[in-house]
Parts: C-alpha cells; structure tokens; sequence
C-alpha cells in the first residue's frame, strides 16, 4: 500500500504554461523528494487535459511518485491516474470510492472542519486535507483553518493529513510539529528559482522530524 507522507505538489496552469514547462517543473519536484502530485487544472480542454494527464502519470511512475486528479473522477479513470482530490462540492466520495475501486487514493478537502474530515473517511476517502494554514497566493479566498485542528486529527483520524494553504520552507514546521503527514504546495515550489533544490528543502523538513 502507498505510504501517504512529506511533499505534495500540486501543478498550476498559471506558473506551467505549456506541457513542455510542466513536465521540467514537476520533474525538478520529484528529483528534489516530491512524493505526491496532483494534476490541478481548471480549464475545460478536454483533450488538453487528457493529455497533460498522461504525461504526467507517465513522469510520475518513473519516478514512483502517485498522481491525483484534483476535481474530477472522469479523468483519475481514464488517464489510470492513482486517485482523485474532491472539494465538498466536487461530487461524493462514496461515488468515486465505487467508480475508482478499493486501491483508488482518495482524498477530500475539509477545510477547518474535523466533523467533515471524519464524515470523508466514513464515507472512503484514504487522507484528508485541512487548510488553509497561512494566506495563500494561489487560492486567496480559502477559510483559513487553525493549527490546532491538525493535532486534533492526528489523534481522532486512522488516515494520512494533508495541510495546504500558504505552506512555505520557513512555516512548514509549524504544521509538521501539529500533525501533518503531508504538506501540499503550489506557490512555494513551482515560483521557486531552483525547484528541485526547493523540493528537497521541503523534504529535509521531514527528514529531520
Ligand atoms: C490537497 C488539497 N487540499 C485542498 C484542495 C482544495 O480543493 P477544493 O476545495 O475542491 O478547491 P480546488 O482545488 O478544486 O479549487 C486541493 N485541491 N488539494
Ligand atoms: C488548492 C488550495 N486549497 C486551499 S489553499 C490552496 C492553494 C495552495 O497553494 P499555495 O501553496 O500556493 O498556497
Ligand atoms: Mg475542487
């Protein structure tokens, strides 16, 4: 079984304009020490993202890295990506728990919320997200969400913990000390000069736990 744990990158199709820019991008993640990636796409090119998908899955497995889809169940299936990442408003996760099947890497975001965390696992997620921790760049609107809650699943919660939001190499300890077991990151990573040598930041920060 996947052991769910350290840096999780999430692609952004502001920062990696063509496929081309992507694929150096998360690659530089994955030779730093990124160990999980999600495919974050918003646009409604469906070729486009089919494609992307692929590419990326295919860049992942040499590097024994599992890939998300984030929103989208549909394309977790098609493109035989490792799993899905649902919002509360992304679809239920019994549905893709039912669609994707029992190996299936299943998570939801929970927001700030323990209730909902324990609502996704009931209903078959395999990790949770909480966040956003810090204000993030990427997502300015997010709830932000307390340090506290992520000791409070640590201890309530059977499943791995995501944290997002504004996460960078110098706050990162401070949702590692909580409880994390995943730190999910766009901005930091994917804005950095050297992303591989910034990956391999975030991954000494699990080294040194
Ligand atoms: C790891 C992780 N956590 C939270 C989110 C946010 O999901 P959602 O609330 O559905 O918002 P969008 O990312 O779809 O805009 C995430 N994608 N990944
Ligand atoms: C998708 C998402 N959900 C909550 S914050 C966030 C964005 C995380 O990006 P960044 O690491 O740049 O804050
Ligand atoms: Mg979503």
């Amino acid at each position: 079984m996947t052991q769910l744990y350290g840096l999780y990158g999430l692609t952004d199709a502001d920062l990696m304009p063509s496929d081309t820019t992507m694929l150096e991008q998360v690659e530089a993640a994955l030779r730093g020490g990124m160990r999980l990636l999600q495919y974050r796409d918003k646009s409604t090119d469906g070729a486009r993202r089919l494609r992307q998908a692929l590419a990326l899955l295919e860049l992942c497995r040499s590097y024994d890295c599992p890939l998300l889809i984030n929103d989208d169940v549909k394309l977790a299936r098609a493109s035989g990506a490792d799993g899905v990442h649902l919002g509360q408003g992304d679809g239920s996760v019994a549905a893709a728990r039912e669609y994707l099947g029992r190996k299936a890497l299943i998570g939801q975001t929970c927001h700030n919320s323990l209730a909902l965390a324990q609502r996704a696992v009931a209903l078959g997620a395999d990790h949770v997200a909480f966040g956003a921790f810090f204000p993030s760049a990427t997502k300015p609107n997010a709830r932000p969400a307390p340090l506290s809650l992520l000791a409070e699943a640590r201890s309530e919660l059977d499943v791995p913990v995501v944290a997002i939001g504004g996460i960078s190499v110098d706050n990162a300890h401070q949702v590692l000390e909580s409880g994390a077991d995943l730190v999910a990151v766009v901005h930091a990573l994917f804005t950095a000069d050297d992303i591989q040598q910034q990956a391999q930041r975030f991954a000494r920060l699990f080294h040194n736990l």
